[in-house]
């Protein structure tokens, strides 16, 4: 990089689907413009439940009103049902899996709770691990034994598949058959059991028209192929209400996206969102690759010419910080476009997606972990505020065993569109002539808040699509029910039995 390089840091370093029949047991062994303002940063929001009567009511938590289905999700949670909570983009599946994490660690004890996501990124919106990491199986492919001898080898990964009573998964769309089938397998060999994933309560969570798993075209691909997906749920619950957007035409629009198949009007949409010249650098530009926004931020730092400030993330656990989205080592300078990756004040909407410009730096009031410079941001939103170095921490069965400090900022002229996914953006430009694979142009646009923030180039229908299969699956998941109360009654006398 051609600006010179100041280090400030301290290097110290809906629709619902329920079994007709119970969860049974499974043994299948086949290897198949305001005026700025200086705000201080106050600490955040996971929508806690602070009193158990708030669970039971499980209308509202922290000023969210949950819809009637977000509602009959979380009754199904609390009586100990395994639940598959899916539904388009910005349906509030992550915010709901927040709350949820919380009514399970009521239910059945923090220790016994484990939370993963199929990402690094996704891990962290949750405070999870990656569930590569939870299960403990490693990356090279492997027959089901041997996978459980690696398990059964690890002394900590075989307590931790003894003691968990209920698994969350995070976007499942990433997670491929063969591995939602392992894993399955090793819970019933670890735990003794004939009984599904060994009788864990399963909370999985995820949008198949989103990013589907890095896989073989060929076979089976997606999660919900797996040969035990069906029995691994007492309810599969599609979230229809749609709350990142309010516009019915996006709203429209998107849908069609995600099921490949815009029509006419939504086109015409799309069109009127394509631009003749360059939008300004304050628009977030969304790459399907990695290189192409390492070269644009990197290019737009060096253009600034300003200092540059690095702060080195500051690690610490038993457990190596796995990567996220939060950077090892952040470069910034005055003039950069940033982002936030963590809810500071969500009622200022100072919170993770919120873009502005490092109005300059500032000498820390207190002895700052990550150096003496603070980073001073202008948000889009017209508020400015001094970021303090935020602390990430990977929770296992309750306990922390990996945690990150570092300013929860990145870069913000160019984002990945596998970073980007769970994110709410105001204003974002793709090109879509470089979208590869399924789902990628859905995920792209459904950041998006309004169709005045959204900026194309390259426009392309064919680019749109979506995979035939998971077409067929979301056909198949209309038309089912909820758990009848008996049902229910008797799932929730199984599970406590079972605590
Ligand atoms: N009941 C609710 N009331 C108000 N806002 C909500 C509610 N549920 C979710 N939201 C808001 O909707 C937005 C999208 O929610 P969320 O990110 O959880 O959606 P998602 O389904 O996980 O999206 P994606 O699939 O893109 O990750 C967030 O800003 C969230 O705070």
């Amino acid at each position: 990089m051609g600006a010179k390089l100041f280090t400030a840091a301290v290097t110290a370093v809906g629709a619902f689907r329920t079994r007709s029949s119970r969860r049974r047991s499974f043994s299948s062994s086949t290897n198949t413009g305001r005026k700025p303002r200086i705000a201080s940063p106050k600490k955040l929001t996971t929508p806690s439940i602070s009193n158990p009567k708030d669970v039971e009511k499980g209308d509202t938590v922290d000023g969210i009103e949950w819809a009637d289905e977000q509602n009959q999700v979380l009754a199904q949670v609390r009586c100990g049902s395994s639940v598959f909570i899916t539904g388009s983009a910005g349906s509030g599946k992550t915010l709901l899996l927040q709350h949820i994490i919380g009514v399970l660690e009521q239910v059945h004890g923090p220790q016994k709770v484990f939370v993963t996501a199929s990402t690094g990124v996704a891990a962290c919106a949750i405070r999870g691990q990656t569930l590569h990491s939870f299960a403990a199986i490693g990356f090279g492919k492997a027959d089901r034994d041997t996978l459980v001898d690696r398990v059964l080898l690890n002394k900590s990964a075989t307590k931790r598949w003894k003691k968990v009573k209920a698994l969350v998964i995070d976007e499942v769309s990433m997670v491929d058959a063969e591995m939602f089938e392992n894993l399955e397998f090793i819970a019933r060999q670890v735990k003794s059991s004939n009984k599904v994933w060994g009788g864990i309560q399963l909370v999985v969570s995820g949008d198949f028209f989103q990013l589907p798993p890095i896989t073989s075209q060929y076979g089976k691909q997606f999660a919900f192929e797996a040969d035990c997906w069906d029995a691994s749920f007492d309810a599969q619950v599609e979230l229809k209400k749609i709350f990142r957007q309010s516009d019915p035409r996006l709203i429209k629009l998107l849908d069609g996206m995600r099921k490949g198949k815009g029509d006419s009007e939504d086109l015409e949409v799309l069109k009127q969102s394509c631009l003749l010249s360059e939008p300004d650098s304050s628009v977030v530009r969304l790459y399907p690759r990695i290189e192409d926004v390492k070269r644009v931020n990197n290019e737009r730092m060096e253009s600034l010419g300003e200092q540059v400030f690095m702060y080195k993330a500051i690690d610490g656990g038993i457990d190596g910080f796995k990567r996220g989205i939060v950077a090892d080592q952040l470069e910034i300078c005055r003039g950069a476009r940033v982002m936030l990756i963590k809810n500071l004040d969500t009622k200022s909407q100072l919170c993770n997606g919120a873009t502005g410009t490092v109005a300059g730096f500032f000498l820390a009031k207190q002895n700052s972990s990550l150096g003496e410079y603070l980073p001073l941001v202008r948000f889009d939103s017209g508020i400015q505020m001094i970021i303090e170095p935020e602390r990430w921490e990977i929770v296992e069965g309750g306990k922390v065993v990996a945690w990150r400090e570092q300013i929860p900022l990145i870069l913000a002229w160019a984002l990945s569109v596998h970073k980007c996914q769970g994110m709410t953006l105001d204003t974002l430009h793709t090109d879509l002539s470089r979208a590869f694979g399924y789902g990628m142009v859905y995920v792209a646009l459904s950041r998006v808040r309004s169709l005045e923030g959204l900026s194309l180039s390259g426009f392309n229908p064919f680019k749109i699509k979506a995979h035939p299969k998971v077409v067929h699956f979301y056909e198949q998941l209309g038309s089912h029910k909820l758990l009848k109360d008996d049902e229910a009654d008797d799932r929730m006398k199984e599970v406590c039995a079972d605590c």
